[in-house]
C-alpha cells in the first residue's frame, strides 16, 4: 500500500530511485528512504524563481475565479474584511514595539548624557511596549475567532464543489489514476482545503509584506543615529542568511522535495501482517478455529528477535534520522554566529568602555530589529516559492470541474416516446468488440445479436466469456471499441446519456451497497421516487428484503454501515453499549493506521435481495416508470433456492411488456422461459436460439443443460 504525505508535487516527470544522479538513498533501520537531490541550478537561489513567477502569472485567473466565488458565499465578505484588518494590525505590531524600544533607547542615551530622565516619556514608552505585548495575544485571539467560521463558510462551499465534480465522471474516467491524482491534488494539502491553504498562503504574504515595509522604516530610523550601528545589524545578518545557505544546503529532512521510502525486509513485512491478523476480529474465527495462537507467537517472537531494535514503523526511524542530522557542521556553524555581534562588540567596549551601558542596549536593539527584519525577508521569499505551487493547486481546483468524461454524451432526446418504451426497447449488437482500458484481450469480440421490444434474453457462459460486459455496454458505462449498439434502430451514441439511463433498469453482479440507510439504499433506485417510503416498502417486499429488514433495530432507518464512527477514549472495561449501540474498540487500531473491513450484519442473501428491491424501486413499482430495458447480472448468486424460484416468478410476473436481459450461470429456471439464449465462450457469442432449439442442436448449450441436469437425477 502507498501512502501519501504532505502535498503533491506539481512537477511534471518521474520519480526514479534508482537515478543515483538524482536520488539520495539513505537507509533507516528497515527502510531505504530516497530522496531527490536538489540540482546545483536548483540551490542558486532565485533561479527557479522566475520560473515560479511566471507560474504564478499564469494562475491568476483562478485565484481571481476563487475570490469572486468566495465573495458569492454567505456573509464571507464582512469576515475577509475583518480578518484583513485583524492581519495589518498583527503585521503592524512588531514595528511598533521596536519602535517604542528605540524611544527607550534613546531615554537611556539622554540619560547617560544628561543624568536626567523625562518621566512621562518613560512611562508612555513603557505602556506603549506593554500594549503591543497585550495586544499581540487579543489579536492572535480575534484572527483566530475570525477564521473558524471563515474557513467553515469556504470548506462547505468547495466540499459542494468538489462534489459535484466528483459526481460528474464516468466509470473509465473516474478509474483513470491520472483523474484521481488531480481530484486528490485539488481537495487537500495534508489534510485541509485548498481553498482555505491558498487563503492563509495569501494573507501571510500580505502580512510578512506589511511587516517587512514597517520594519524596514523601524531599521532605518535606528540605525542613522547609531555608532557601528550598521556594522552590527550587518553582522547579525549574516547569521540569518548563514542559516537560510544552511537550510538550501540540507533541506529540512522530508519537508520539501521529492521522496519516497519502502521495505524490503522481509521479517518485517512478516511481522506487520501477524499484527493484523493478531489484532482484526474478522480473522478471529479462523485463528481460533485453526490453533493459530501457539504458532503464530513463536513466529512472531522469533521474528522479533531477528529483525531487532530496527523493528520501527517508518516515522520511528524518520525521528531517529532527524536527531541525526541536528549534529550537522553548519548547525554548529549557525550557533556560533548568532553569537558574533556580541564578541565584536565585547572587542569594540575594549576600546570605548565609556560607552558600554548605551552601547548593551543599542546593540540588543540593532540584533533584535536587524535579526527580525531579515527572518521576516527570508519568510516572505520562501513564502513567495510556496505560493507558485499552492495557485497551481487552485487551477486543479477549478480545473476538476473541466475532466472531461471519456464517454461522450449523445445529442439526441431519448425515447420519442414514452408510452412506447414501456412495452420494451429493441436492441442489437452489430459486430461489437470491446477490451476494458489498460487491457490487451478483447472481453468482447465480434458479437452480434438482436432483440425485440418486450422480448427476454438470457446470457449464459463459463467465467469471464463476457456475459456482464454486454449489460455494461448496454448502459454505456464503456464504448465498443468496434461496431455498433443500437436501441430502438438508433445508434446508442447518438443518444443523450442522461435519457438513455433512464429508460435502463441495472443491477450488476458486484452490487454495492452505500453507507446510507436501507431506506435511502432502496430510495435511490429511483432518485424521483426517493422520498416516497410507500413505493420504498413496496419495492423492499417485491425484492424480498421486507421481512428482514422488519426485524432490525431501526427497521427501514438501519445503517447497513455507519458512515461515522463514535469516538472514545479510555472507558471502563465494563462499557459494552453506547449511544444505543455496542462498543466498537477496533476504532482504536484503526485510529493507528490499521484499518478493519467493517461487517454489515447481513447475510450475503440478504444484500443480494436488497439490490434487487432497489433495482424494483426503479423498474418495477413506480407506474410512471420510465424503464424500458431491465438488465440483471446474476440477480440469483447468492439466493437459496425457494428465493430464487420466487425472485424469477416475480420478475417474469413483473416485466410486463419490457425488454429483459439476464446474465446467468444457471440453466432452466430462467432458460427455459427465454426468446433467445446467447451462449458465450471466450469473449464470443458460441450458440444462440431457443431452450428448444439448443438442446436439438446437441452442442455446447445442451452439454452443460444435460451436466447440471444430471445433478437432480
Ligand atoms: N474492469 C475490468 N478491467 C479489466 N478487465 C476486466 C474488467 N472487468 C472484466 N474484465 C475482463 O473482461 C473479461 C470478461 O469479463 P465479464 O465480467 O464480462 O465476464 P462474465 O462472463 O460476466 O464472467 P462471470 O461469469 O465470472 O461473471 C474477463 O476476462 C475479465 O477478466
Amino acid at each position: 500500500m502507498v501512502r501519501k504525505y504532505g502535498r503533491l508535487s506539481q512537477r511534471k516527470g518521474v520519480f526514479n530511485p534508482e537515478d543515483e544522479k538524482r536520488v539520495k538513498h539513505t537507509r533507516l533501520g528497515v527502510w531505504d528512504l530516497y530522496e531527490e537531490r536538489n540540482s546545483t541550478f536548483e540551490r542558486i537561489p532565485g533561479s527557479t524563481r522566475i520560473e515560479k513567477f511566471l507560474e504564478i502569472k499564469q494562475n491568476l485567473p483562478y485565484v481571481w475565479q476563487m475570490l469572486k466565488d468566495i465573495s458569492s458565499i454567505k456573509s464571507c465578505w464582512l469576515l475577509l474584511f475583518y480578518y484583513a484588518v485583524v492581519v495589518f494590525i498583527r503585521a503592524s505590531i512588531p514595528a511598533i514595539n521596536l519602535w517604542f524600544k528605540g524611544q527607550l533607547l534613546t531615554i537611556v542615551q539622554v540619560a547617560v548624557e544628561t543624568r536626567t530622565v523625562d518621566k512621562s516619556v518613560l512611562f508612555k514608552t513603557t505602556l506603549g511596549i506593554v500594549t503591543c505585548k497585550l495586544a499581540t495575544r487579543i489579536i492572535s485571539h480575534l484572527k483566530s475567532r475570525i477564521s473558524n467560521p471563515l474557513s467553515a463558510r469556504l470548506k462547505h462551499h468547495y466540499a459542494v464543489h468538489l462534489y459535484r465534480a466528483r459526481a460528474r465522471l464516468d466509470v473509465p474516467t473516474f478509474d483513470d489514476p491520472a483523474v484521481q491524482a488531480q481530484l486528490d491534488a485539488a481537495s487537500h494539502v495534508g489534510g485541509k482545503s485548498v481553498a482555505w491553504q491558498t487563503f492563509l498562503l495569501v494573507s501571510n504574504i500580505a502580512s510578512t509584506a506589511v511587516q517587512v515595509v514597517s520594519l524596514i522604516s523601524v531599521l532605518w530610523s535606528v540605525l542613522k543615529d547609531q555608532p557601528d550601528g550598521k556594522l552590527l545589524a550587518g553582522i547579525s545578518a549574516i547569521h540569518t542568511i548563514g542559516e537560510w545557505v544552511g537550510d538550501m544546503q540540507s533541506g529540512h529532512p522530508l519537508r520539501d522535495g521529492a521522496w519516497a521510502a519502502t521495505t524490503t525486509n522481509q521479517d518485517f513485512i512478516r511481522l506487520q501482517g501477524l499484527k493484523k491478523l493478531v489484532s482484526f476480529p474478522e480473522h478471529r474465527k479462523e485463528f481460533v478455529a485453526g490453533n493459530l495462537s501457539s504458532y503464530t507467537t513463536q513466529l512472531f517472537k522469533m521474528l522479533t528477535d531477528r529483525v531487532g531494535d530496527e523493528a520501527a514503523d517508518f516515522w520511528e526511524s524518520m525521528g531517529t534520522y532527524r536527531t541525526m542530522s541536528r549534529l550537522k557542521l553548519s548547525s554548529f556553524l549557525g550557533d556560533s554566529l548568532s553569537e558574533l555581534p556580541l564578541i565584536v562588540f565585547a572587542l569594540r567596549a575594549v576600546d570605548h568602555p565609556a560607552s558600554i551601558p548605551m552601547s548593551l542596549a543599542s546593540l540588543q536593539l540593532i540584533t533584535e530589529t536587524t535579526n527580525s527584519f531579515s527572518a521576516t525577508l527570508y519568510r516572505l521569499v520562501e513564502q513567495t516559492g510556496s505560493i507558485a505551487e499552492q495557485l497551481s493547486l487552485v487551477r486543479k481546483l477549478y480545473d476538476v470541474l473541466l475532466i472531461s468524461n471519456k464517454i461522450p454524451d449523445g445529442s439526441q432526446p431519448f425515447p420519442e416516446n414514452q408510452e412506447k418504451v414501456k412495452t420494451g426497447i429493441a436492441i442489437e449488437f452489430r459486430d461489437v468488440s470491446f477490451r476494458y482500458p489498460g487491457s490487451d484481450n478483447y472481453a468482447l469480440h465480434e458479437i452480434s445479436f438482436k432483440l425485440d421490444a418486450g422480448q427476454l434474453c438470457v446470457i449464459v457462459g463459463a467465467n469471464g466469456s463476457g456475459k456482464s460486459t454486454i449489460l455494461k455496454l448496454l448502459v454505456r458505462l464503456y464504448d465498443p471499441l468496434e461496431g455498433e449498439i443500437l436501441v430502438n434502430g438508433r445508434d446508442i451514441q447518438s443518444l443523450k446519456l442522461e435519457d438513455l439511463r433512464e429508460t435502463i433498469s441495472v443491477l450488476f453482479q458486484d452490487y454495492t451497497h452505500f453507507s446510507l440507510s436501507i431506506r435511502d439504499n432502496i430510495g435511490m433506485g429511483d432518485p424521483r421516487h426517493a422520498d416516497d417510503e410507500d413505493r420504498i416498502r413496496l419495492a423492499a417486499r417485491l425484492g424480498g428484503s421486507e421481512e428482514y429488514i422488519e426485524r432490525l433495530p431501526e427497521g427501514i432507518d438501519t445503517y447497513l454501515e455507519k458512515p461515522v464512527t463514535d469516538h472514545y477514549n479510555a472507558l471502563p472495561e465494563g462499557t459494552q453499549r453506547l449511544f444505543g449501540k455496542s462498543v466498537d474498540y477496533s476504532a482504536v487500531r484503526r485510529v493507528s493506521g490499521m484499518s478493519a473491513t467493517k461487517s454489515t450484519g447481513l447475510s450475503g442473501g440478504q444484500m443480494q435481495r436488497l439490490a434487487v428491491s432497489r433495482t424494483f424501486m426503479r423498474s418495477v413499482v413506480s407506474e410512471d416508470s420510465t424503464v424500458g430495458l431491465l438488465l440483471f447480472d446474476e440477480p440469483s448468486a447468492s439466493l437459496d433456492p425457494t428465493a430464487e424460484h420466487d425472485l424469477f416468478r416475480r420478475l417474469r410476473h413483473l416485466k410486463g411488456n419490457k425488454t429483459m436481459l439476464f446474465s446467468s450461470h444457471r440453466f432452466g429456471n430462467l432458460t427455459r422461459h427465454a426468446d433467445l439464449i446467447l451462449y458465450m465462450n471466450d469473449s464470443r457469442i458460441i450458440e444462440t436460439g431457443t431452450h428448444g432449439e439448443l438442446l436439438k442442436r446437441d452442442g455446447e448449450y445442451a452439454r452443460i443443460w444435460k451436466l447440471q441436469a444430471q445433478a437432480f437425477l
